[in-house]
């Protein structure tokens, strides 16, 4: 094995060194060159199973360890490169062309489960001409700042609901399953601005085809993030269990996004009011874009990629909060001094909200859901960090070691929503090395380009209403003795979930 093959830099600590220098004036060396756990034919492919797809974070942060900025996982000659420098990763939003592949055009399981199945599939996974006209369509009513704060009354009073069950059940004494919590969170303010109603799964008020839908919706995405990352399962994909599973839960899932959709589009037939008052799905339809057999298929698509995404992110912001009560103390007085009691949150404030914003950030640094932010394709040779990479390489770009490596970040260990604060990000500004923390591209989970996510600005509006709210009506700790690992399960998620437990903040 080649382990650390024509290693110019071996590990961090002259990673630093080329963070403060960049690249611009450096010879690049051949792809060949590149550092990287190579074997011969299966490329990295004993390096990653040593880890295992539940492990990937460590595998990505070792390897950041030992070999630097870029390396090679290559896995059975499909070139593959993961870097981790974010103004080299500018280079490849730049070169991306009017149709870039993203994250779900990796997606080969669903293209093979739509032609086997002959079921008709969102065109958002597919690439070219098709990917950009179903997105042009499909953004209008959601992309936009704007656009995406229209749906801010919806989401907000469906968050009210969610607060009131949960304070219904913390009185009575239930135990309070967080997973259980989030999901349904996520989900009834999802289908607020989505559908229009929230489907009331936290209040128990959902039917069961309604509370699978949700379940199928969290697990489907999962199973889809392990297969885009397993690309070797392609051989034979009804080989894997993960496949098999995806499958199954796909079909049943599909039928009842066809059902909500037209129940929707049924309940707002006759609706003449304000078109910002309408529900996402409403509005798409109302411009005659979509047929009727493509368009529950389109939305089947944003939910898949709406819900457990959201989730994750939810969560770890909500496991810090109950795990650093000080911090958890500051969010909720800004909350009381910018929102008041009723912690009704509305998008213009949130440029008053510089420490929630710093929350969330720090949340990203400290415990990322996700290790791997975006993938493109190199679409002509290019140099990257140094090295040549060939045309239509595989550029998984990952934040998870450099946002860690102290050589950046001050005590990394700590989690310290202060170091986000504006006047923290100010003081480090002309530090060349200790800035880069605060370059753009390592700033949130939802990629960047013409293939960036979506529903970015719904996301965001989502999980801070909630945590807004949360934090106004209730305390919540770390239940004693609890103890997890990180895994990989869909994104990063600690394993067991750990328990919360809430006081009501006004009894
Ligand atoms: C915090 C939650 C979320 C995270 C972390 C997240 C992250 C991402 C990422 C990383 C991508 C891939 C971008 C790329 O290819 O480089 C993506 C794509 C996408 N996301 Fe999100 N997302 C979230 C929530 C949402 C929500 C709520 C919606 C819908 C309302 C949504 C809709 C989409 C869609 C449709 C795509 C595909 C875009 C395309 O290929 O053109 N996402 N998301």
């Amino acid at each position: 094995m080649r382990a650390v093959s024509g290693t110019r830099r071996t590990a961090a600590a002259s990673a630093a060194l080329s963070l403060q220098k960049g690249f611009e004036n450096v010879k690049a060396l051949p792809f060949s060159e590149m550092p990287g756990p190579q074997w011969p034919v299966v490329g990295a492919l004993p390096a990653f199973m040593s880890y295992g797809f539940s492990r990937l974070h460590e595998y990505y942060r070792t390897s950041y360890e030992k070999y630097g900025l870029i390396w090679n996982g290559s896995i059975m000659n499909e070139p593959t490169v993961i870097l981790s420098e974010p103004r080299e990763m500018r280079k490849v939003f730049q070169q991306e062309g009017r149709y870039p592949r993203g994250l779900v055009s990796d997606a080969w399981f669903l293209h093979h489960m739509n032609a086997k199945l002959k079921l008709p599939g969102s065109k958002l996974i597919e690439d070219g001409p098709n990917w950009h006209s179903s997105r042009q369509k499909l953004q209008k009513d959601i992309f936009g700042v704007a656009t995406a704060s229209s749906y801010c009354e919806p989401v907000t009073q469906a968050a009210e609901m969610v607060m009131e069950s949960l304070e219904q059940r913390t009185r009575s004494g239930q135990q309070v399953d967080l997973r259980d919590l989030i999901v349904n969170a996520v989900a009834d303010v999802f289908t607020a601005a989505m559908l229009g109603r929230p489907l009331g799964v936290s209040a128990g008020r959902a039917t069961e085809e309604e509370q699978q839908w949700v379940e199928n919706g969290m697990k489907s995405i999962g199973l889809t993030a392990q297969l885009t990352l397993q690309p070797h399962l392609k051989l034979w994909p009804e080989a894997s269990a993960t496949y098999r599973e995806l499958e199954r839960r796909e079909v049943s899932m599909r039928k009842t996004t066809k059902d909500l959709v037209f129940e929707t589009l049924a309940r707002y037939e006759n609706y003449e009011g304000p078109e910002e008052d309408l529900p996402y799905v409403v509005r798409v339809w109302r411009r005659k874009e979509f047929s009727e057999e493509d368009f529950p298929m389109e939305v089947h698509g944003i939910v898949l990629a709406g819900l457990d995404t959201t989730y994750h992110i939810l969560l770890w912001n909500m496991l810090n909060l109950g795990r650093f009560p000080e911090a958890q103390e500051s969010l909720r007085k800004e909350v009381d001094e910018v929102l008041g009691p009723t912690a009704h949150f509305t998008r213009d404030k949130l440029s008053e909200m510089p420490y929630l914003k710093a929350f969330m950030r720090e949340t990203h640094r400290f415990s990322a859901p996700a290790p791997v932010f975006s993938i493109r394709f190199a679409e002509e040779d290019m140099t990257l960090c140094g090295y040549e990479v060939p045309k239509n390489c595989r550029i998984v770009m990952t934040s998870e070691g450099l946002q860690n490596d102290p050589q950046l970040v001050d005590e990394p260990e700590k989690f310290l929503p202060e170091r986000f604060l504006p006047d923290q990000v100010q003081a480090r500004k002309n530090d060349p090395l200790k800035s880069i923390l605060d370059h753009k591209l390592l700033s949130g989970p939802f990629s960047f380009g013409p293939r960036m996510c979506m529903g970015a600005r719904l996301a965001d509006m989502e999980i801070m209403t909630l945590m807004a709210k949360f934090t106004s009506r209730f305390y919540f700790e770390l239940a004693p003795n609890q103890s997890w690992q990180d895994r990989m399960q869909t994104a990063k998620a600690p394993d067991p979930i750990p328990t919360l437990n809430f006081t009501v903040r006004n009894p």
